[in-house]
């Protein structure tokens, strides 16, 4: 397989914060990859460290078996961040074309249009009188400019529309189809399990999953029983009963999670605890994703 982005062994020490600590993993060519992970997870600064943006306290990031600062290796990226800083003072078409200007093959002004929805009318507009949403399209389509091997897109959807994350997910997967590489960020497990084949799962800067959309919701599937209940019944004595792996609350609802949940019927039965509104569940995902971020052990 042809490895395209190989990190080793890579950390980020911000004063005494670990932001990235100790990440390593590849890609390979045509893999569509989720970074997952929520808020101050290290997600960004990863990225930033593969687009050589910034530079690792330890380790070596390689983007096609080089360098990513070199200039082989930018003619064959594009990237979206999180912050669609464009310069001002130029009209839509004239950046579009600067940017167009850097790359040997890119695409044309008509199929970065029909690729990211700008419409006719943005390219005469200058930049700094774009709206929000407009902008985002145009820092999606700088992105593409250069028709790109390698894409990066940073929390790509966050402030677009319905419209707009559609037509975003249609064109990754015609690049995807297309045989291109694509990473992108995320906070949600279901935006990485819709448009994904691979997640890396990141949590406290550090790698704590990594597999395809089915092997991660499994690891992270977990089955509970739960009830409501007012007695004041310490969460350490219900993990005491047989089959229970992990107990918590989440508002006035307990939560036993176990592989077994029959067993765990029987036994709360039989202790004859004060409780109603009992469910089964079969592994709630985004119970568990939240779980793993709020830094407990669900693994
Ligand atoms: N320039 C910086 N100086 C100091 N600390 C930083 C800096 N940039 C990031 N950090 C810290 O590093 C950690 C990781 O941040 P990062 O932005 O990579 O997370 P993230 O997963 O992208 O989060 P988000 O989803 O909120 O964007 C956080 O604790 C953050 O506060």
């Amino acid at each position: 397989m042809d490895s395209i982005v190989t990190l080793k062994e890579i950390t980020k020490t911000y004063r005494a914060q670990k932001a990235v600590d100790h990440v390593s993993f590849s890609i390979n060519k045509g893999e569509v990859v989720a970074i997952l992970g929520s808020n101050g997870a290290g997600k960004t600064t990863t990225v930033m460290m593969m687009l050589g943006l910034l530079a690792p306290t330890h380790g070596t990031v390689q983007l096609f078996n080089k360098d990513p600062r070199s200039k082989a290796v930018r003619e064959k990226i594009g990237a979206m961040l999180q912050e669609v800083s464009v310069m001002d003072g130029l009209k839509v078409k004239e950046l579009l074309q600067l940017f167009r200007s850097y790359y040997p093959n890119p695409l044309t002004v008509e199929e970065l249009i029909n690729l990211t929805g700008l419409e006719e009318a943005d390219l005469k507009k200058r930049t700094e009188k774009l709206s929000g949403g407009q902008k985002r399209r145009l820092g999606f389509a700088l992105a593409l400019a250069g028709n790109p091997d390698l894409l990066f897109f940073d929390e790509p959807t966050v402030g677009m529309d319905i419209t707009a994350r559609g037509r975003f997910w249609d064109t990754i997967r015609t690049f995807a189809k297309a045989g291109k590489t694509i990473i992108f960020t995320t906070h949600y497990l279901q935006e990485a399990d819709d448009s994904a084949e691979r997640i890396i799962l990141f949590n406290k800067g550090a790698v704590v999953m990594d597999g395809t959309p089915q092997e991660v919701k499994q690891k992270l599937s977990k089955k509970s029983v739960s009830f409501i209940t007012d007695d004041e019944v310490p969460l350490k004595v219900y993990e005491q009963l047989p089959k229970v792996t992990h107990v918590y609350r989440k508002r006035e609802r307990v939560y036993l999670n176990t592989d077994d949940t029959d067993a765990v019927i029987k036994a709360l039965i039989k202790e004859d605890y004060n409780m109603s509104h009992i469910q089964i569940e079969q592994g709630r995902l985004e119970e568990a994703f939240e779980q793993l971020v709020a830094g407990r052990e669900v693994l």
